[in-house]
């Protein structure tokens, strides 16, 4: 068998097929036609699973944003499918594990949209402790409820941020500015910016907090993480909001608080059910609740974040499809890749047993073929290795030495990139 008998070219880039949903901005466009990709689907939507299975059939590369859910079904349907970009900063719409058994890298945004979530929700802060969405509703109505009582200017009052990650710590830094006193609470140590403090617990946060709001990342822990008892456990007066999963507040039992008046208002921007698409109905029982700010889940859709997010991601996604770099994959491990002249470059994604490193290496040994440059990364239960190929100029890695490469056991996907 010789590796330079039958060229085997990685896919041409105009054979790539890139299927973008959610109306993902048009910069991810620019960036994957500027690279040469120019098969792509663009849909302002996203799709159900039946759908989706369909759409999926034929693309190597899909885009995704918060909506769109990517089921082990989907990965187990999408046979050609090699990444997916999700071009936000949320990743819990995709089965995580079943991408990585089927080989398939998943990329996100983690930064971009951090700045539009924390603006939006300073805003509604202020609006929500000058008891705006009431007035409002009321003008709207005809009325006209010019009294200071109930309204309070934000300086002095105390901020309770529940994550104090990229969005709750940039948060910290604004609310500050206006005066008010941080306290936070996470699960991991963090280094507190500013004068904010960091509290032990979250009853200790809910206890001291006038606004309440939780930037925390969608986990079996965070799910209903705010029900009837830390509600009650707030101060009362004091206003929650929520811009970071539907899931973690439980819905009735914040519509029963400010009903009741315990909770002075609310501002929510996800919900546990959201509708899939602009032309479907919203339903809530936080409808028609006045001093409550409902807003269709745009904490992150600023046309700055979105143009920003495009350029990042596509930018992902191009580099694995050129070079095979996965660095800041959210859910393989990750290898950052230095390029060789005259070496061919193959890819090869397995179940992480001992002994594939060995395997694919004998098969280039007993081909007489010198490796340039390996770099393997492992996690848990995936590695993928990226080895460079030195070969004579013009010519490429045969398809029988693929073919063999492919069929150690244990592989998940093999294929040559160049
Ligand atoms: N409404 C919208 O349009 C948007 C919503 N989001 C949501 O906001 C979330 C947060 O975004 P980032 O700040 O960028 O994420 P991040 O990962 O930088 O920060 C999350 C923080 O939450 C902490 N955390 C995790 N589990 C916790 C728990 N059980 N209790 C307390 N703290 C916990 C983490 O340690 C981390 O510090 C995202 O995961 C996403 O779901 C993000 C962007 C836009
Ligand atoms: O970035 C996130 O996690 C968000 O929730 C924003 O989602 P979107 O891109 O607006 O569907």
């Amino acid at each position: 068998m010789s590796h330079l008998a039958s060229p085997q070219v990685s896919l041409a880039k105009d054979r790539i097929n890139i299927l973008l949903l959610e109306g993902v901005h048009d910069s991810a466009i620019k960036v994957l036609q500027q690279h040469g990709y120019t098969n792509i689907r663009a849909l302002p939507t996203s799709l159900a699973e039946a759908e989706l299975i369909e759409a999926c059939q034929e693309a190597h590369f899909i885009g995704i944003r918060s909506r769109t859910q990517l089921t082990a079904k989907v990965f187990a349907a999408a046979e050609k499918l090699v990444a997916v970009g999700c071009f936000c900063i949320g990743t819990n719409q995709v089965d995580l594990a079943a991408a990585r058994q089927h080989g398939v890298v998943v990329f996100n945004a983690p930064f971009s949209n951090t700045r539009s979530v924390a603006e939006l929700v300073l805003a509604e802060m202020i609006m929500l402790l000058r008891r705006i969405p009431e007035k409002n509703a009321a003008a709207h109505r005809g009325g006209w409820d010019k009294a200071a009582k109930g309204s309070f200017e934000a300086r002095g009052k105390v901020l309770g941020i529940i994550g104090y990650g990229h969005i709750g710590s940039q948060l910290s830094v604004l609310a500050e500015q206006l005066g008010m006193q941080v306290r936070y609470y996470d699960i991991e140590t963090k280094l507190s910016l500013g004068n904010a403090l960091q509290l032990a617990s979250l009853s200790e946060l809910l206890a001291q907090a006038d606004v309440v709001t939780l930037h925390v990342p969608e986990t079996p822990q965070t799910q209903w993480m705010i029900g009837p008892e830390q509600l009650a456990q707030m101060k009362p007066g004091a206003v929650l909001i929520n811009a970071s999963r539907g899931t973690v507040v439980k819905i009735n039992a914040l519509a029963d608080a400010l009903k009741s008046g315990h909770l002075a208002g609310a501002a929510i921007d996800v919900f546990p059910v959201e509708p899939k698409g602009n032309d479907e109905m919203f339903e809530s029982p936080l409808r028609g609740l006045d001093n409550c700010i409902l807003t269709p889940h745009i904490g992150g859709s600023t046309q700055e974040a979105q143009e920003n997010i495009g350029i990042e991601v596509a930018g992902k996604l191009v580099r694995y499809s050129d070079n095979g770099s996965t660095l800041s994959a959210v859910n393989f491990p990750e290898v950052a890749l230095p390029t060789h002249d005259k070496a061919r470059r193959l890819l090869h994604i397995h179940h992480n047993r001992p002994g594939m490193l060995t395997r694919i290496n004998q098969i280039l040994a007993d081909n007489n073929i010198n490796v340039a440059g390996q770099y393997l990364q492992t996690d848990s239960e995936v590695g993928y290795v990226v080895i460079d190929i030195e070969t004579p100029p013009k010519s490429s890695i045969a398809d029988d030495l693929l073919a063999a490469i492919r069929s150690i056991d244990g592989t998940i996907k093999a294929r040559v990139l160049y």
